[in-house]
C-alpha cells in the first residue's frame, strides 16, 4: 500500500484535495479525519501540516507527499522534489516600510521577521549579509509596525497583505515556489506504484491544461492548419465524405484555444469544436 502525506490545512489542502480526487482517489470527508485508507487503489492518505510533510517523508515512513516547494527548502528535510502541481503558486521576498532598504545588501545589522528561518538565513548567508532572523508563526507583516522587526520575508501571491501593512518588496524574489510532489532523496525512482500515482496527478494537470479541439478544413490548408495545431505528437487527420475536404483532431493548449480557433477559421477551417478533457494518460 502508497503511504501519502497530504496537507491538512492551509492553501495547500484544499487545492490538494481537489487534485487527488480528479485523479481517481478517495479522499477524507471531514476535516478532521487524520488518516484514510482507499483500498480500491491501494493507498493510504496521512494528512499532516504542510510543513512537516518533507520530514515524514524524508524518514522513509512515509513514502510520498504533497507539500510546498519553499517549505521542502526551509525544512531542510532529505526529500527532493518530483512532479510540480502548478497550484499555490507564490513568490518569496524581503519587504520593508518604503525608505528602509532597497536591496539585500542594505539589511546587515537588521532584523528579519519571518516563518521561513531556513530559506532567509541561507539567502543571507549566501549574499554574505550579517543580519539577525526573529522567527513568528505567521501574520509577519504586523511584525515591523509592532517593533519586532525592521524586514520581514514571507510568501506574496497578490501582495495584498503587503499593502494592507504599507509595505513594499525589495530585491530580486528568494525563490519561486508551489505545490509539489516529494520523496525521499534518492528512493527508487522506477517503483511501479509511485509511478502510477505520477502518471494519474501528470493526467489531472494534462486535463487541466489542454482541450480538444477537432475541425474541418481544405486539403490545401492542411498544412496551415496542421503548424497551428500541432498536437502532443501529431494530429489524427481523417478523410470527410465530401471530398477534398478533411477532420482534424488534436490537443491544444486551454488558454490559447479561442485564439486558434480564429486562426484556424482565418485558413478556412469550419465547424471548428473544442471541448474538455476529463482525463488522460499520456
Ligand atoms: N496567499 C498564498 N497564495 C499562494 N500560495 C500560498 C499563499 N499563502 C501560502 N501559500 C503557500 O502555501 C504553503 C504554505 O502552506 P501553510 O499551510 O503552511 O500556510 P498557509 O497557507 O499560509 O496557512 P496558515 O494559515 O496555516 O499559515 C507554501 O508553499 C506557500 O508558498
Ligand atoms: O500576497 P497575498 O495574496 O496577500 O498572499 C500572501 C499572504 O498569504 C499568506 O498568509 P495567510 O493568509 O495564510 O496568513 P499567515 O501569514 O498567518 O500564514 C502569506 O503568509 C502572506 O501573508
Ligand atoms: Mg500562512
Amino acid at each position: 500500500m502508497l503511504r501519502i502525506a497530504v496537507p491538512n490545512k492551509g492553501s495547500l489542502s484544499g487545492p490538494a484535495a481537489d487534485m487527488l480526487h480528479e485523479a481517481g482517489y478517495q479522499q477524507r470527508r471531514e476535516s478532521k479525519e487524520l488518516r484514510i485508507v482507499d483500498p480500491e487503489n491501494e493507498v493510504e492518505f496521512f494528512y499532516l501540516r504542510p510543513r512537516d510533510i518533507a520530514i515524514y517523508v524524508s524518514s522513509g515512513r512515509l513514502d510520498i507527499g504533497i507539500t510546498g516547494r519553499d517549505l521542502l527548502i526551509d525544512s531542510g528535510a532529505n526529500a527532493e522534489e518530483i512532479l510540480p502541481l502548478g497550484f499555490a503558486r507564490s513568490t518569496f521576498r524581503f519587504a520593508t516600510k518604503p525608505g528602509t532598504a532597497s536591496g539585500v545588501a542594505d539589511l546587515t545589522g537588521m532584523t528579519v521577521a519571518t516563518s521561513y528561518e531556513g530559506i532567509v538565513a541561507k539567502h543571507l548567508a549566501d549574499n554574505g549579509i550579517d543580519a539577525s532572523v526573529v522567527h513568528l508563526d505567521g501574520a509577519v507583516e504586523t511584525a515591523i509596525e509592532l517593533g519586532v522587526a525592521e524586514v520581514i520575508a514571507d510568501v506574496v501571491e497578490t501582495g495584498t497583505s503587503l499593502r494592507n501593512a504599507g509595505l513594499e518588496v525589495i530585491g530580486e524574489p528568494i525563490m519561486k515556489s508551489e505545490a509539489i510532489v516529494v520523496r525521499r532523496t534518492g528512493a527508487d525512482a522506477e517503483e511501479p506504484k509511485v509511478q502510477q500515482f505520477l502518471r494519474r496527478l501528470q493526467g489531472v494537470l494534462v486535463a487541466r491544461t489542454y482541450v480538444m479541439m477537432d475541425y474541418d478544413c481544405r486539403v490545401e490548408q492542411l498544412e496551415k492548419a496542421v503548424a497551428l495545431t500541432p498536437g502532443l505528437e501529431s494530429p489524427t487527420v481523417s478523410p470527410l465524405h465530401n471530398e477534398g475536404w478533411v477532420a482534424v483532431r488534436a490537443m491544444v493548449p486551454a488558454k490559447e484555444a479561442q485564439r486558434i480557433m480564429d486562426d484556424l477559421y482565418a485558413i478556412g477551417a469550419r465547424a471548428i469544436l473544442t471541448t474538455a478533457i476529463h482525463a488522460c494518460r499520456l
